[in-house]
């Protein structure tokens, strides 16, 4: 029997509490969204499958408590990860100054060459805005890394996001694969620089 998948790639959503983690992954896996808020008890994960330059990936997307009292089993499911979506509230400036946190949670829980993306979420709630997108941009550049503004509620940029996170882990897999020719044997991604326009906006 055909195997049904290519490449298995366990991705992980990090971010404070209330930003939108579980709303993203349900939109990504179900296509739907509500304005219940139920915050995460611990850590749990849905499936997507993607395709990507022809590749069949089966997308685990683990879903974290933002809650403090769960960080010590939530950065025990770092390890595992190939890929770390930081996610912040464009409405909530703490969010976004704890960013920074988490990123270091990252270099202490996280394996070496993880691939990490930016997510400033809520972007349909522009009259809210308290973090700019131009400060975003600039910290994801520091740190080398993609940053797309994504609205859950209303779909915006959702897929791009994680599709552009695989294509990215799809590839380094490719290079590690093949490190004499320092070239990628698939297709170029799109550009390294920050992406993802909030149509909103
Ligand atoms: N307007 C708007 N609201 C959103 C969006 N995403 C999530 N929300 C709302 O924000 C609240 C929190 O969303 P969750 O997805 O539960 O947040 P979380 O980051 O998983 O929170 P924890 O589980 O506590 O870590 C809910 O009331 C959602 O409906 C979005 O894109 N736009």
């Amino acid at each position: 029997m055909a195997k049904a998948y290519d490449h298995l790639f366990k991705l992980l959503l990090i971010g404070d509490s209330g930003v939108g983690k579980t709303c993203l992954i349900i939109r990504l896996a179900e296509d739907s969204f509500s304005s219940t808020y139920i915050s995460t008890i611990g850590i749990d994960f849905k499936i997507r499958m993607v395709d990507i330059d022809g590749k069949k990936i089966k997308l685990q997307v683990w879903d974290t408590a933002g809650q403090e009292r769960f960080k010590t089993i939530t950065t025990a499911y770092f390890r595992g990860a190939v890929g770390i979506i930081l996610v912040y509230d464009i409405t909530d400036e703490k969010s976004f100054e704890n960013i920074q946190n988490w990123m270091k949670s990252i270099k202490e829980n996280a394996s070496a060459g993880v691939e990490r993306l930016l997510i400033g979420n809520k972007c349909d709630m522009e009259e809210k805005r308290k973090v700019q997108r131009d400060a975003a941009e600039k910290l994801a550049k520091e740190h080398g890394i993609r940053f797309f503004e994504t609205s859950a509620k209303s779909s915006v940029n959702v897929e791009e996001a994680f599709s552009t996170l695989a294509r990215d882990i799809l590839q380094k897999s490719y290079r590690k694969a093949a490190p004499s020719s320092g070239q990628p044997l698939l297709e170029p991604g799109p550009p390294r620089k920050t992406g993802g326009k909030c149509s909103l906006v």
